[in-house]
């Protein structure tokens, strides 16, 4: 199998990279039905524009190359000993190159083993099956979506439906309620992967296999082919949007599995995958390890219009932030502005809003900005940092710090994804500070208004994890929250609850 390796890197910078028709199609589906006009075409011509840029540059997608999952099926007698070895090889190779970025954290350190590799990852399935071949199918999903997967246990109550008990009636009301419950925070429009039954393990692991199938196959199952359409009606009438801005694309496809059950449990398991829905497969000669066909690439997609290059263009006509900002051009802002930031910002996630707790900051944030975000960077031999991959990551794990340290540093702008909540939004109205969404996975989108790295800090914290002193232009932004008390996200949550609450009455009886 001396193509093994090779082939494996190829399957992992195409998942990365190029996102798979069925998925474009869904997009471009989507686009269609959207409102002219709307934050919510805006950020999906943004969204478009990015997946074509990933393409051509052959660059992640999303900075957040997830948790590389690989499921393999080999002939009886194939040596599933060298096949790990060679996924291994090629993920190191792949977050070598960029087209990865570094993600297997020690869960008690916190150190970051910087190649991908590392105690439980990637996770490798092994299964054999009488074809002669080797399928190897690859899923890279982020750690935001993955935050908003689910699972129910029923009979159960559930807010804004009622009781849900164990039948498919209630099973419709947890996967709707699945899909209320992520908002924006998971990227949507999104896909869902839904495990009716096994334990909580399999469940999930079930949930998660249904994103391996095709967004527009049919569901063998008559009653679970019913459920799925419905869902597909109905979530999409929930209001919740592109990223949440409100709108008509709230889901993109809906998967659903069963398998059998302990009389004592009824799990329902929710997989949420974002927009930038990466999968991809290969089959290969069992002998030289050649890639012989690929799954889901059955034709070529375009996503971007004519229209989208304009569309950006007049989006940047609006309010430029350049640090230091005043309190008065912050209160000048409203929801639903769009600024645009040149000059100087600063990455800062979860590592570091801690530290800054109890700690100083190295660099001044005074009148600042800070951009929620843990990039893709490559080192250049004479050892300059580049940025390959730089989109949002989401807000709101940083709600329990956020307005502390918008106090403590000064800090007049936070960009994110996904909102952030009462206590974030109490004190940008205190200290004179916005929250702008950008929008997430648009990582090319965003790398492309880097200028320069000009430093970093905390490299002990890891490439993500680190302060990236950043100098941009064009960084446009919507302000989502603003100094005045208002959160469209606030007012999102709330209409599509309301929406929600219209749908308890059975419909499969
Ligand atoms: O880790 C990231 O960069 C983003 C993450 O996938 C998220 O959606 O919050
Ligand atoms: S940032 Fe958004 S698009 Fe990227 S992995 Fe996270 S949820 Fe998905």
């Amino acid at each position: 199998m001396e193509r093994l390796k090779d082939s494996i890197y190829q399957l992992i910078v195409e998942t990365s990279t190029n996102l798979p028709p069925d998925v474009r199609r869904a997009i471009v589906k989507a686009r269609e039905h959207e409102d002219a006009g709307t934050r919510a075409a805006l950020s999906l011509s943004t969204i478009a524009v990015n997946i074509e840029a990933a393409e051509v540059n052959q660059s992640p997608i999303c900075q957040d190359t997830g948790m590389p999952t690989f499921e393999v099926k080999t002939p009886i007698g194939a040596n599933q000993i060298e096949i790990k070895k060679a996924i291994h090889e090629a993920i190191a190779l792949a977050t070598k190159n960029g087209k990865l970025r570094p993600n297997s954290v020690d869960s008690l350190t916190g150190e970051n083993t910087g190649n991908n590799l590392g105690e439980g990852t990637p996770v490798i399935h092994f299964e054999q099956w009488e074809n002669e071949e080797v399928e190897i199918r690859l899923i890279l999903k982020g750690g935001g979506c993955e935050n908003k997967n689910i699972q129910y246990s029923l009979p159960c109550e559930i807010d804004g439906l009622g009781r849900a008990g164990r039948d498919l009636d209630g099973i419709r009301k947890c996967i709707l309620h699945s899909v209320y419950q992520a908002q924006g925070q998971g990227c949507s429009a999104g896909f869902i992967g839904v495990g009716i039954g096994g334990d909580r393990t399999t469940g999930y692991a079930l949930a998660k296999e249904q994103l391996f199938r095709k967004v527009n196959d049919v569901n063998p199952n008559a009653d679970l082919a019913r459920l799925e359409n419905y869902i597909m009606e109905t979530a999409n009438q929930l209001g919740i949007g592109t990223m949440g801005f409100g709108g008509q694309a709230t889901l993109l496809g809906c998967k659903v599995g069963a398998t059998n059950r302990l009389p004592a449990s009824f799990f329902v398991s929710v997989a949420y995958n974002c927009w930038a829905f990466r999968r991809q497969g290969v089959t290969l000669d069992a002998t030289t390890g050649e890639i012989t066909s690929w799954l889901y690439k059955d034709e070529q997609v375009q996503v971007t219009t004519e229209e989208d290059k304009q569309k950006s263009g007049e989006q940047r006509k609006t309010v430029v932030l350049q640090q230091p900002i005043s309190e008065e051009q912050i209160r000048d802002l409203k929801v639903g502005d769009v600024v645009v930031i040149d000059g100087t910002m600063h990455t800062g996630r979860d590592a570091l809003h801690k530290y800054l707790m109890d700690n100083d900051c190295p660099v001044d944030l005074q009148g600042g900005v800070i951009y929620h975000c843990g990039p893709v960077m490559l080192k250049d031999e004479d050892g300059k940092w580049h940025v390959k991959a730089a989109g949002p990551t989401t807000s709101i794990r940083e709600e329990p710090y956020q307005a502390d340290i918008i106090k403590k540093f000064g800090i007049r702008a936070v960009i994110g994804k996904g909102g952030m909540g009462p206590k974030t939004l109490a004190g940008l109205k205190e200290h004179g500070a916005v929250y702008l969404n950008a929008i997430g996975g648009a990582a090319q989108y965003y790398a492309d208004c880097i200028k320069n790295v000009d430093g970093v800090d905390f490299m002990e914290f890891g490439v993500p994890e680190a302060m990236w002193h950043l100098n941009v232009k064009g960084f446009a932004a919507i302000v989502t929250m603003d100094a005045h008390g208002n959160s469209l996200h606030a007012d999102v949550d709330k209409s599509s609850f309301e929406k929600l609450a219209q749908f308890k009455e059975p419909v499969f009886k």
